[in-house]
């Protein structure tokens, strides 16, 4: 038999078990969906107790489902053959036949650890691996490892060619895949390490940082469904670009109740996307801020009275602007959120307006303590000073406040520059129409939440707790922050909020780091990742999105930055060297243009269009006509994380200068393609 039909007689094989899993799956479909139905019915006879079942069934009824409904395509993608002559398969979920015999083992399960685990020179007694593709519920293709040949029985056949090879050069689409099929063995090392304390993944770009860290996130889930379901699995990331482009890994693998978020919408009711210039974002984003903040919440309110006076039997109590300034002073001395600090407030006014009092008494008039708070404690001008005086304060108008220069420069005496306080005053006016809030600012607005205490609930604007889940509740059982490299040190403390009981997830790449400080950034991590406990560290360090030929003018951009072996190998090379053209400014738009048509008529998949961020709207502009499906046009920091078969960088040297990391940001640019890179400078 030649090699072909050997293939084609083994692909009949495993269809024929393919269909078997397939049969299987629609009867438990079918069960659960009259489970589902029964509960319906069970319900209508409203008893505490039916009622109660009902929930309970539908609850058991829904996972099913949803496990269930999770994309069939390779649902089938793997089997394993054992010494004794015992196989299985396995896939994306556990399927069993009627008699509890697996028909599918779910790639999280114990078994199927060898999978990924076994190598010739510790085979864990597998013979074969075989990789499963199919396209719909039709296998298309069958790809071999022989691990263990001299246990191999009679007959064996072993056919197919490198499954990871396949899968790498596969075209992209707008969404990443999952990679169960083909994980290797150090990704599954960190895929399947314990949950508990942090556990840091740092590797290159392409490394598959991210799709482990989902894959962890999955199998965290599988292991242990019952403690992570209810607080919750966080998975955040860089931008919502970057959200939507992985949203579809975990609900591919039957997993929909893990929530992910962009730095921007971390914190309820926020969803920024507006990004600050690098200085602003800077300022923002250092840890300078939480000291500013806290003295901005000691400053009156801007149109706070500045005296209050009372008349009490006959005679007229005053408190001067110096002595309110002393009570305040006071009362924030101890340290308490202003929100939890009204009843307080109101006491030191009362016992104020009651020491002027007692020093007015005369003969004929000795005022009581406990009358006096009784009385004017009621008064509505007292009311009215003390709401005025000390109102609610929320986060988003104290920063709004701080709009005015003078104020901010108050509060940052001796910490900003007056430079520094100008931009950010500037980012935040004029105050009457109110800013468009940006990424930087969420982290700001959560610390002034934090360090304010919950006001109490106005309009839902102004209450950005609690719409996704139980309102003030936003800590979860595992935090996975992807793109950790960029986190500033007020975002970590954002961050490190949710996760204050948590066990940790956190991967990134130094190298590719936007944060000007990383020291700075480093201390507020470990300060948020503390709690957690002990670190375990894995390092990814084969680069498996870019060509060797791409990979190596990546590497260029920061080859005297950091140490070649910071830098991970590209393994795969398609012969296509990256081409640097060279436009006139006013010829730009066309070159661009006419060299992303190009790559895009050369490729199935997808072209990204990567500029400064300066330059996005522009450049979206000479690309107004092209198919938004085929061609994406981002700026620097939307590229974070992202990929494309083809790519052009639009202005590299613009890039480079962007930023005091700028030079950085040009390696994340050009790491971001699978096949093709054209860099376009401007001459
Ligand atoms: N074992 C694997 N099998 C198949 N594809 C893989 C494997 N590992 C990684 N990939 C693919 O390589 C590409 C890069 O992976 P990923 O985006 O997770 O890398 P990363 O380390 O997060 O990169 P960056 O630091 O640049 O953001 C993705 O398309 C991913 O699916």
């Amino acid at each position: 038999m030649s090699e072909a039909s050997i293939k084609q007689a083994e692909i009949r094989l495993e269809q024929q078990h393919v269909d078997r899993v397939y049969a299987r799956l629609a009867e438990l479909r079918a069960d659960a969906a009259r489970l589902r139905d029964q509960s319906y019915e069970h319900g209508r006879e409203a008893t505490p107790d039916a009622l109660y079942e009902r929930d309970v069934m539908l609850h058991h009824a829904h996972r099913t489902l949803q496990a269930l409904d999770a994309e069939s395509e390779g649902l089938v993608f793997g089997r394993l053959d054992f010494a004794g002559g015992d196989a299985v398969h396995i896939g994306r979920l556990g399927i069993r036949d009627p008699q509890f015999q697996d028909l599918l083992v779910d790639w999280r399960a114990p078994l199927a650890a060898a999978f990924y685990q076994a190598t010739p020179e510790h085979s864990m007694d597998v013979v074969r691996r075989r990789v499963i593709r199919s396209s719909k519920e039709e296998v298309v293709d069958v790809s071999d490892d022989l691990l263990d040949p001299h246990r191999a029985p009679e007959g064996m056949r072993v056919v197919g060619d490198g499954a990871l090879m396949a899968a790498l050069t596969r075209a992209r689409s707008d969404a990443m895949r999952n990679i169960v099929a083909t994980i290797q063995k150090e990704q599954d090392d960190a895929i399947r390490a314990p949950e508990s304390g942090v556990t840091e993944i740092t590797g290159g770009p392409g490394t598959g940082k991210t799709a482990v860290a989902l894959h962890r996130a999955a199998y965290l889930m599988y292991r242990d469904r019952r403690r992570l379901a209810g607080p919750g699995v966080l998975v955040v990331g860089p931008s919502p670009v970057f959200m939507s482009y992985i949203s579809r890994v975990l609900p591919s693998m039957g997993e929909h109740n893990v929530e992910l978020r962009a730095l921007g919408e971390v914190l309820d009711g926020l969803g920024a996307t507006a990004v600050d210039e690098p200085r602003t974002a800077g300022i923002k984003g250092s840890a300078r801020m939480v000291k500013v903040l806290r003295r901005a919440l000691r400053l009156a309110p801007p149109d706070a009275p500045e005296e209050l006076s009372l008349f009490y039997r006959g005679a007229v109590l005053k408190l001067r602007a110096e002595e309110l300034a002393k009570i305040r002073r006071s009362l924030h001395a101890k340290g308490a959120p202003p929100n939890r600090t009204r009843m307080k407030a109101a006491d030191a006014l009362l016992e104020a307006l009651w020491q002027q009092a007692r020093e007015a008494a005369d003969e004929d008039f000795r005022p009581d303590r406990d009358r006096l708070f009784a009385e004017l404690g009621e008064r509505i001008e007292f009311h009215r000073f003390l709401v005025a005086w000390w109102p609610a304060v929320y986060p988003m108008q104290v920063l709004r406040w701080l709009s005015d220069p003078q104020r901010l420069a108050t509060a940052a005496r001796r910490l900003l520059s007056a430079e520094e306080v100008d931009l950010l005053a500037k980012s935040w006016g004029p105050a009457d129409t109110g800013p468009e809030w940006t990424v930087a600012d969420v982290a700001l607005i959560d610390e002034l939440r934090h360090l304010a205490g919950p006001p109490p609930k106005r309009r839902a604007e102004e209450q950005p707790e609690g719409t996704r889940r139980r309102a003030n509740y936003d800590e979860y059982a595992h935090v996975v922050v992807d793109e950790a490299q960029d986190l500033s040190p007020m975002q970590w403390r954002m961050v490190g909020r949710r996760g204050a009981h948590a066990s940790w997830t956190v991967v990134g790449d130094p190298v590719q780091t936007s944060w000007p400080d990383p020291e700075e950034a480093a201390r507020a991590r470990d300060e948020a990742l503390r709690p957690a406990g002990a670190h375990r560290r894995f390092r990814l360090r084969t680069n498996y999105r870019n060509s060797a030929e791409i990979f190596a003018v990546a590497a260029e951009a920061v080859r005297d930055l950091v140490p070649a072996e910071d830098l991970p190998v590209a393994v795969r090379s398609t012969g296509v060297p990256p081409r640097t053209l060279t436009a006139a400014p006013d010829e730009l738009a066309a070159r661009a243009r006419a060299v992303a048509l190009e790559l895009a008529a050369g490729t199935d998949g997808t072209v990204g269009v990567i500029t400064t961020m300066d330059r996005r709207a522009e450049v979206r502009e000479w690309l107004a006509e092209a198919d938004p499906d085929r061609i994406r046009v981002v700026g620097s920091l939307e590229a974070k994380g992202m990929e494309y078969d083809g790519v052009v960088v639009v202005d590299p040297a613009g890039l480079a200068a962007e930023s005091s990391t700028g030079r950085r940001a040009l390696y994340v640019a050009l790491s971001r393609a699978t096949q093709q890179l054209t860099v376009l400078e401007v001459g």
